[in-house]
């Protein structure tokens, strides 16, 4: 089992973990010699730990949040709360990535800026509760942050008789002007680009006069399983919200409870190491791995076998073996996808279909080119720059087979483009990733866990 970075003094998980190791300056992709053949813990899951914060900001009395991610959008999340008066300590736990918190909610107060990052779930799910205390919350982010689809949180928050200053851009910057309450009611928005735009108003429902009766109309609701964890985690506080019907979702007015809770491990971010397996024909395995989930990392226990890798589950392990031929040679077959419930898993696949013997095809991902980077144009790009053979669609990218080689693998601060450079990096000779540190965002371990799965002994 490999040790959490966590446990020494100088791991800084909200900052930048990268150690350069080339003449360039970026990050060395381990090259995997041989089958890679490790187990692993995974810190906690994004998406949840950022929907549990704002619920304990919101609920009634204090929630301890157990077994968090810590991470720099776990901390801009943290922050944001801060600046509206939320009061959030770290508290001693047994998770090894980092202590727990205590969050004690009090009246939210605004007249404070908040940083985004580039973390869409604090800069989609935020608004609303900014919109709930008084006085005006200024928005920032990134410069990527800027390009990123607002547009939806800023007009249903006004079609809610919210006051926003944008100067019409329908972008960050922008001001939210709280006045303590929010009408709320029927609303319809298109939520086409992003699954955040609904859960972010469905998270702080429960506390407009009216609540919520919110229907999407739009030509693609991605992201589906992000938006079950959303009314999941609303259920365990209380809160009463029905999905009559696909697109649909009424949030009665009420009391968030507060309750303690602990955080899974994030499943999206086992994708690299899973894939590592995969693409080595070596055997990884995961523990603490949930029994039930709404976390949509949990799909790559169907779509890792498409590839030809093979699964396996004992208690709260689980293992993915990558298939090999009779000389030990990895085996990866091409996959055709429809990936619209799970973008957020595109970049790990789409490495894994670079590596494979016959051509790919992923589709239903069109909004991805509003993540952390347009994804679709970015993996495509890189994976060419290194003697790939990739077309963009509209909605998702076509990969014929080819033979790759070394360069320098970009990561538009995305972290997922850079964990996508890694799982190449691990097969072919002379991958250096720029910007490894950008994996601070979700995963701050990610370089050291990497290093100690490829390279055990080193
Ligand atoms: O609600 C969430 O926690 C998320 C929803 C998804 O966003 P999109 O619907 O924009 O893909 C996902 O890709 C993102 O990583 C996290
Ligand atoms: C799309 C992602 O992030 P965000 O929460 O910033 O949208 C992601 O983590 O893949």
């Amino acid at each position: 089992m490999l040790t959490s970075p966590y446990s020494r003094p100088e791991f800084d998980p909200y900052g930048s973990n990268d150690v350069p190791d080339s003449s360039s300056g970026h990050w060395k992709a381990p090259r995997a010699h041989g089958s890679v053949t490790g187990s692993l813990q995974i810190p906690g899951s994004k998406s949840l730990t950022n929907r549990e914060l704002v619920l304990a900001a919101l609920a009634d009395s204090p929630s301890t949040i157990r077994r968090p991610l810590h991470s720099r959008d776990s901390r801009l999340m943290i922050e944001a709360l801060r600046s509206l008066g939320t009061v959030i300590e770290e508290v001693p736990g047994l998770g090894s990535f980092g202590p727990d918190w205590k969050i004690t909610p009090s009246e939210l107060i605004g007249s404070t800026t908040i940083d985004c990052g580039l973390a869409g779930t604090v800069m989609r799910f935020m608004p609303p509760v900014a919109a709930l205390a008084l006085g005006p919350t200024t928005f920032d982010g990134d410069e990527g942050a800027r390009k990123r689809p607002m547009a939806t949180t800023i007009s249903s928050l006004r079609a809610l008789g919210v006051d926003i200053a944008d100067e019409g851009r329908g972008s960050l910057p922008f001001t939210v002007h709280g006045t303590g309450t929010v009408e709320g009611g029927m609303l319809t928005i298109d939520a086409s680009s992003s699954s955040q735009f609904v859960s972010g108003l469905l998270l702080a429902a429960a506390r407009f006069e009216q609540g919520l009766d919110l229907t999407h109309s739009g030509e693609r609701l991605p992201s589906l399983p992000h938006i079950e964890m959303t009314l999941e985690v609303l259920r365990k506080r209380g809160v009463q919200v029905s999905n009559p019907e696909v697109g649909h979702w009424i949030v009665q007015p009420g009391v968030i409870a507060a309750i303690d809770v602990d955080i899974e491990p994030d499943l999206s971010n086992a994708a690299p190491f899973l894939a590592a397996a995969v693409v080595t024909g070596g055997s990884v395995t995961i523990s603490g791995w949930p029994q039930v989930t709404t976390q949509v990392g949990n799909d790559l226990l169907e779509i890792l076998p498409l590839f030809g890798a093979s699964v396996s589950r004992d208690g709260d392990k689980v293992t993915v073996s990558g298939k090999t031929d009779q000389s030990g040679k990895p085996v990866i077959s091409g996959i055709t996808l429809d990936l619209t419930t799970g973008g957020e898993l595109a970049p790990a696949i789409i490495a894994i279909a670079a590596l494979a013997s016959s051509p790919s095809t992923i589709t239903g991902i069109g909004h991805i080119r509003h993540h952390e980077t347009d994804r679709l144009a970015a993996l495509a790009t890189e994976i060419n720059k290194l003697g790939g053979n990739v077309t963009e669609l509209e909605d998702g990218l076509h990969i014929e087979p080819a033979e790759l080689h070394g360069g320098v693998w970009l990561s538009y601060e995305d972290h997922r483009m850079a964990t996508s450079g890694a799982i190449i990096g691990l097969v072919v000779d002379g991958v250096e990733v720029e910007n490894i540190g950008t994996t601070s965002k979700t995963l701050p371990e990610f370089p050291e866990l990497w290093k100690e799965l490829v390279e055990p002994s080193l």
